[in-house]
């Protein structure tokens, strides 16, 4: 579960990033953050994960609040960042085994998972090889699978389908939906609105660092009560804003 009670950010004392935000991600729930570019998402990741701090207001995960307990939060989620041009000397596997060492995951249950991951994402022959090699969709496999080394029990991804090659995607669109069904937590942003059709449960929408929309897919058609695509109604919603 994540929880952000009137969380605030201002950039270099003007630029109004995040105002005044309210949200609450269930456990057993898939969550989309929409919005588009510059309206606040990867602001709000960052103060969620740590990165950032917040002006004011609280996050919490897990009942942990980030910023009283930054360590013992940090337990409770795996990131996904939206650059995955990270540790680009090690080999793939060197890089897993870096992350489960940081997460005191053991030997056997890391190697488990790693042998699990690496065949469902088909980067079983790529692990020895330098992540510097890789292709833009195998460094993002490379830094997923590296979160979920440690099994997680909420997952925040930024953007996590670009870059993605579409067998690839779907695989990770399942795994997000299998780790909601045991009631689990997944949170990620995204400005594919077809992608947050499929896949989310309930949806935020962002704009100018403020809530716009907040609740399930079925409601925000009601809400604009037509039968365009999200998109279009997407783009109405921002519009007005402006
Ligand atoms: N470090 C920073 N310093 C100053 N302004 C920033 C900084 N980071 C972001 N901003 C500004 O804050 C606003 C929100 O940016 P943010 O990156 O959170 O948006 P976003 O929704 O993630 O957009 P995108 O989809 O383009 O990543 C934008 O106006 C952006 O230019």
């Amino acid at each position: 579960m994540i929880e952000l009670s009137n969380v605030n950010k201002t950039y270099n004392g003007k630029l109004k990033a995040v105002d005044n935000l309210n949200l609450v991600v269930k456990k057993g729930e898939i969550f989309g953050f929409l919005g588009p570019n510059g309206a606040g998402k990867t602001t709000t990741i960052k103060m969620i994960t740590g990165i950032i701090g917040c002006d004011s207001g609280a996050i919490k995960i897990n009942d942990v609040d980030i910023n009283r307990s930054p360590i013992e939060a940090k337990r409770q989620f795996g990131f996904v960042p939206d650059d995955p041009n990270i540790f680009l000397r090690l080999k793939g596997i060197e890089y897993l085994n870096f992350m489960a060492d940081i997460y005191n995951v053991s030997a056997a249950e890391r190697n488990t998972r790693i042998e699990e991951l690496s065949k469902r994402f088909e980067m079983v022959n790529a692990l020895t090889d330098p992540i510097q090699s890789y292709s833009h969709g195998m460094r993002q496999k490379i830094v997923i699978m590296g979160v979920l080394v440690h099994n997680p029990s909420v997952w925040i991804l930024d953007e996590p389908m670009t870059g993605l090659d579409p067998k690839s995607s779907f695989v990770l669109k399942e795994m997000m939906r299998e780790h909601a069904n045991k009631g689990k937590t997944v949170f990620f942003s995204t400005h594919v609105l077809e992608v947050a059709e499929k896949l989310c449960d309930r949806v935020a929408v962002i704009n100018n660092g403020k809530i716009l929309f907040c609740g399930t897919l079925e409601e925000l058609k009601i809400h604009f009560k037509g039968e365009e695509s999200l998109e279009k109604m997407f783009l109405e919603m921002t519009g007005n804003e402006n």
